[in-house]
């Protein structure tokens, strides 16, 4: 772990279920690879999860059985250690390729910039040669023009110590926002095409389907529908990612799903007994072993207290040295990047949803009142009214009281969107957009302009309002007793992670009291330089770039037509670059002061 991280919070566990074939997750990351420098639970790096890896490959030689690793893409964008630097990611790749990942894929986040496209071509790809699989995705070469697939489309390969003959592909879901030197094919095409449908008759013993696909989305309907069409009984294990949360999902008894959470807060575990190995053809015998087959998940809370407990190792003999190496890149990475910095001392908590909006504690009447309401200024339009729309989903993660420093901008605010403008809106067509971006309804009903994809990621599940135990949010996190067994008759229960999924409620590998947390808005708006008395004639309608597609749509419906080239600049700085300017002016304060 990181000199820095918190020491991990103890409390009741569940033991890992080992099978036959066995797999460790990661979803997500988005730069996390140092792990939760203010949050004990994920304080582990990723230093740690190669120790961890290794020891867990060294038990399944032991046992015979097989490990296998896999990442399902959203590497990037979220954590200074990724986005503090120019060019982004000078030090993570490095750090990231590490790992022995086995079957590894794209995410969205890998393609929405072009420059990030080009470096997931030029060094993600070689970094996991042979492993990197591109099922539905191509690159297009700066140098020719020409379209290329951006890694292999599938890859098969026979386990080390069982023999298994596995058939891995990797997939993205039907993204339509990355930048124009990627193409995207939708799944539901993919799946026609000829190398795929010869892939699936092929004969071996697992189907392995990994994607930035969430469980029980369309995508990962139609390749489980594909598949049996050709193969009726054999085992498909599909890994997920992209909504952020912990799921697992059943598709058969045969096909089953999991998915990692995301921010290196979650590393997935899964294991399956009863498959066929060692490429032997189907006997009686064989089809009722495999009638009796089992698929089991455990979701591990990535925190050295955990690690230890599931290799029964303690803290001299569980760090590795290649996993000590790791660290101390990391280490040295966000020294070089001063990632420690301080801009300023966050006055109090503010909460993504785990508390109400409005509030005094929510990010986004924060964003709103005082970030937006001062940033969001054209010098030479400053006393003109405006109204300045931002998607919730641009803000990525909660700010903890405390010193904020540069890490922390990238961990909110990672992203590089500037603040855009269509200069006169008539006022009335303008007050009813932010209503109709919240309400959704028909007119988004296309495929690029989902409402979900306005919020952050993790509200897709989010249905209704759930208030957890109430209990103070800063002490939530101390504890100082030792790992407790499940058993316990009074555990000290620490907040966190209490997934229900498609097998029920004992997937944490870690016993939690549940969080609380409320349903957010779409998006939220600022009114600014309003006048004193009545309505404006006419406003300044700014927003967050990542939006504009939405805005145009609602205003065209609310009788406006305005196209891209009605909008302009308003702000040339990234959105980013404000926030972290307003947060210097004024949190100044030093928190020891
Ligand atoms: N420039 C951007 C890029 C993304 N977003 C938000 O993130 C969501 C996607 O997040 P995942 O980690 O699940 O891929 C997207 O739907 C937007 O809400 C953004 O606001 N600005």
């Amino acid at each position: 772990e990181q000199p820095s991280a918190p020491k991990p919070v103890a409390a009741p566990m569940r033991s890992l279920p080992w099978g036959q074939l066995n797999f460790l997750q990661t979803t997500d990351t988005h730069g996390w690879h140092a792990g939760h420098l203010q949050e004990p639970q994920y304080s582990a790096d990723w230093g740690d999860y190669i120790s961890f890896a290794e020891h867990m490959h060294r038990k399944a030689d032991e046992i015979g059985a097989d490990l296998l690793l896999i990442d399902t893409g959203d590497r990037i964008e979220g954590n200074g250690l990724y986005d503090a630097s120019s060019p982004k990611g000078q030090y993570d790749y490095d750090i990231f390729k590490e790992q022995d990942i086995d079957v590894i894929c794209t995410g969205n986040h890998e393609l929405y910039q072009a420059d990030a496209a080009a470096r997931e071509y030029t060094k993600t790809v070689p970094n996991f040669k042979g492993k990197y699989i591109a099922s539905n995705l191509d690159y297009i070469l700066p140098e020719t023009g020409e379209r290329i697939p951006m890694a292999q489309r599938y890859r098969t390969f026979t386990t080390k110590n069982q023999g298994i003959r596995v058939l891995a592909f990797g997939f993205l879901f039907d993204f339509t926002g990355n930048a124009n030197n990627t193409v995207v094919q939708p799944v539901e095409k993919t799946i026609e095409e000829k190398w795929f449908q010869e892939a699936i008759r092929e004969d071996v013993d697992l189907f392995l389907v990994i994607g930035h696909v969430t469980l029980h989305g369309p995508e990962y309907k139609a390749i489980f529908k594909a598949i049996r069409s050709q193969k009726w009984d054999t085992p498909i294990q599909f890994f997920g990612g992209h909504s952020h949360i912990r799921d697992f999902a059943k598709y058969d008894s045969k096909a089953y799903g999991v998915q990692a959470g995301r921010y290196m807060e979650t590393i997935g575990w899964m294991s399956i007994d009863g498959i066929k190995g060692k490429g032997k053809k189907d006997d009686p015998k064989e089809i009722e072993l495999r009638s009796s087959m089992s698929f089991q998940r455990r979701y591990i809370d990535n925190n050295l207290f955990g690690y230890r407990y599931h290799t029964g190792l303690n803290e001299s003999t569980f760090p590795t040295e290649h996993g000590q190496n790791v660290s101390a890149a990391i280490y040295k990475a966000r020294k070089a990047l001063k990632l420690d910095n301080s801009y300023g001392c966050a006055p109090r908590d503010l909460w993504m949803s785990r508390t109400p909006y409005p509030g005094d504690n929510s990010l986004y009447t924060w964003l709103e009142k005082e970030v937006l309401a001062n940033v969001a200024i054209k010098p030479e339009r400053k006393d003109t009214p405006r109204l300045v729309i931002f998607n919730t989903g641009s803000m990525r993660f909660d700010i903890f009281k405390g010193p904020f420093t540069r890490d922390s901008t990238y961990i909110v605010s990672p992203f590089v969107g500037t603040l855009k403008y269509i200069k006169d809106v008539p006022f009335k067509a303008a007050s009813e957009v932010l209503p109709l971006l919240n309400s959704g309804g028909q007119i988004f009903d296309s495929a690029e302009l989902q409402m979900w994809q306005l919020a952050p990621p993790e509200k897709l599940s989010i249905h209704s309002d759930f208030i957890g135990p109430q209990m103070p949010l800063q002490d939530s996190f101390v504890s100082s007793a030792g790992q407790r067994p499940l058993l316990s008759s009074s555990p000290d229960l620490v907040p966190g992670y209490t997934t229900k999924d498609d097998a029920g409620d004992d997937g944490d590998d870690t016993l939690h009291t549940p969080i609380t947390f409320y349903k957010i808005p779409n998006c939220i708006q600022s009114s600014v330089s309003m006048p004193a008395n009545g309505d404006p004639e006419t406003v300044d309608f700014v927003f967050i770039d990542f939006v504009q597609p939405w805005i145009l749509t609602a205003l065209r419906f609310t009788g406006q037509v305005y196209n891209d080239s009605s909008v302009e600049e308003y702000r040339p700085e990234a959105f980013t670059d404000l926030m972290a300017g307003w947060i210097k002016e004024n949190w100044k304060k030093n928190c020891k002061n």
